[in-house]
């Protein structure tokens, strides 16, 4: 990493959604940075809570549904009190966003270059003939052929990676010092998936953002971050470099996660050459456990005594935190004979 100036900072985070007359978390406590510079992806199942962290950094919770405690920092500022008059002038101009699904997150009626202009429109000073140029400049930045032609184009015009290319040129358009990327090619086939991770390297090799990639894709992970936060049931249970986390994974959930990706011959079990699988889910708001390891129930074979009372994440190697000592004797049933 060339630089690790910290620029967004969360601290203790807590999401809550309203479920009848009660808020339950979705993400609890949750803290960590983000430096110029850096790839950080956040990796978990459906349902860890991911989106939802998401989702707060960009300011898009319904106030009147949800509860956002802790600190989001950005430039001296707590994002979570920001009104979304204060928010609006750093969404999509400071902060830019790519989502999982490009046909969603683009407006059919309007051409590509009336929506890569919009932001520009709204938070720089460029007039009429720098916001058509800029447009051109950001198409053919994101890798498409013909700027002018598809400058003119509807989003239905377009296959789905041309659109994702669309969506991240206008996330960059005002050149934003951060990045978030949420699923950005989990809509898109594998050739396409490859192309854009290729893509969002090479636009942080040039623009030096920080970019958040949220994803349950450890394939992915491995092939764009620099660090990884792996998150369970609303919490951070292992925090790494990539290379670390790869190499040398401790929290039970990480193993097996790592061992259900089909990349490596040893993950697959010898006799019945079927991958090993997780058992059972991330359990739903309503019913996480809020006490003890939350990832207990998942891996019955370890005894209560290894699980903290109060998990906390310890650093077993610098920059490595993991949580709970459960991974300090764990093993999976089928490796002991
Ligand atoms: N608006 C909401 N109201 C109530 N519960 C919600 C709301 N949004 C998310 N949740 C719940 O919060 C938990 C975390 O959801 P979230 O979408 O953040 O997970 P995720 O890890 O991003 O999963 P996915 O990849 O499926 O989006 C889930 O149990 C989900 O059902």
């Amino acid at each position: 990493m060339e630089s690790n100036k910290i620029i967004l900072e969360m601290k203790d985070v807590e999401i809550g959604f309203r479920v009848k007359d009660d808020y339950y978390n979705a993400v609890d406590g949750v803290s960590l940075t983000l430096s110029k510079n850096e790839k950080l992806a956040i990796v978990g199942e459906s349902g860890s809570g991911k989106s939802t962290l998401a989702t707060a950094i960009v300011g898009l919770h319904d106030p009147k549904n949800s509860k956002q405690t802790g600190e989001i920092n950005y430039k001296g500022k707590n994002i979570l009190n920001m009104s979304e008059k204060e928010y609006l002038k750093i969404r999509g101009d400071e902060i830019g966003m790519i989502f999982q699904d490009p046909l969603a997150s683009l407006n059919p009626l309007m051409t590509i270059e009336a929506q890569i202009e919009e932001p520009l429109f709204y938070h720089t000073k460029l007039n009429k003939k720098e916001r058509h140029n800029r447009v051109l400049e950001l198409l053919d930045q994101v890798g498409i052929a013909n700027p002018k032609r598809m400058a003119k184009q509807y989003p239905h015009e377009l296959s789905g990676g041309m659109r994702q290319r669309v969506i991240i040129a206008i996330a960059l358009a005002c050149k934003p010092g951060i990045i978030i990327a949420d699923e950005p090619t989990t809509a898109l086939d594998v050739t396409i998936q490859a192309q854009i991770l290729d893509l969002l390297n090479e636009i942080q090799e040039e623009t030096e953002s920080g970019i958040i990639l949220i994803t349950h894709d450890l394939g992915v992970v491995a092939e764009t971050a620099d660090r990884v936060a792996v998150m369970y049931a609303g919490e951070f249970v292992e925090i790494a470099t990539v290379e670390e986390l790869f190499n040398n994974p401790k929290h039970p959930y990480t193993r097996s996660l790592l061992r259900s990706i089909p990349q490596s011959n040893d993950l697959v079990d010898e006799e019945s050459g079927e991958l090993h699988v997780i058992q059972g889910v991330v359990p739903s708001i309503t019913n996480l456990p809020r006490t003890g390891c939350r990832f207990a129930h998942r891996i019955p074979w370890i005894n209560e005594e290894e699980h903290e009372h109060n998990p906390e994440l310890h650093e077993v190697a610098e920059g490595h935190w993991v949580r709970c000592t459960c991974h300090e004797n764990f093993y999976f049933p089928e490796e002991v004979e």
